[in-house]
């Protein structure tokens, strides 16, 4: 079984940028490239983290009228990146054009309700219900539009799998037991979402941040 741990790129210089990605390599499965990243350095750096040799997830959670979000995928659909996020409260239509313009190799996902949320914020929101059901409307709504999958917390990912068997589901807002969990909100480890379906561990900080990013790494590898 191939390593499902994407990390995330979240910083806008390219050479830290690179050396990250050089250290860990070995022990992660692919680089995922934020809007942090993506702003700072376009296509060029998508390019520059290329040559690294690991899939790369270009999580930019596109949110438009679906002409624009189209036009977007069409835009970067040169990279050949083999996951792309768009936002699920789009819509159908969007999500539909968005998998219409996307090269053949590229997985598209909707990212449902951000980790950093939990049900207090949907209600300020306006949305009525629990993350759970929000997650469980929206995976429902990308799956009708022909995605590939979602993004969700590891409190969602087991029921949504039940519920789309052959789905491709993107869990971040990981931690191990000790680490801080920040501005997420809707937290598991990685080896709890692996167990419950997550076809993509994202993981920053606890690697990026760390003292030693290559044991950090290592030791998140060994537990799933
Ligand atoms: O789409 C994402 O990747 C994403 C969705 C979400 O609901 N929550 C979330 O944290 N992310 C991303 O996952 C990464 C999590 O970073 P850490 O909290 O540092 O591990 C960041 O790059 C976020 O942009």
């Amino acid at each position: 079984m191939s390593n499902p741990v994407f990390v995330a790129i979240d910083m806008p210089r390219l050479d830290a940028a690179k050396a990250l990605a050089e250290k860990v390599k070995g022990h992660v499965g692919g680089i995922k490239l934020g809007m942090e990243f993506f702003y700072a350095h376009g296509h060029h750096g998508v390019m520059e983290m290329a040559h690294v040799g690991l899939p790369i997830f270009l999580d930019l959670k596109l949110h438009d009228i679906p002409n624009t979000v189209a036009g977007a995928m069409q835009s970067i659909h040169v990279l050949e990146p083999a996951i792309v996020t768009v936002h699920a409260s789009g819509g159908r239509a969007m999500m539909e054009d968005a998998k219409a313009a996307a090269g053949e190799n590229t997985k598209v996902v909707a990212v449902t309700m951000l980790t950093s949320l939990d049900d207090n914020d949907l209600g300020r929101i306006g949305v009525a219900g629990s993350a759970h059901d929000q997650v469980m409307r929206l995976a429902d709504l990308a799956h009708a539009a022909g995605l590939d999958g979602i993004v969700c917390s590891g409190h969602e990912v087991r029921a949504v799998h039940k519920q789309w068997k052959n789905g491709f589901f993107i869990v971040p807002g990981l931690r191990l037991a000790d680490g801080s969990a920040g501005d997420q909100k809707r937290v598991v480890t990685p080896r709890q979402a692996r167990d419950d379906g997550a076809s993509v561990l994202v993981i920053g900080r606890p690697i990026a941040r760390a003292d030693d990013p290559l044991a950090a790494a290592r030791a998140i590898e060994a537990t799933i």
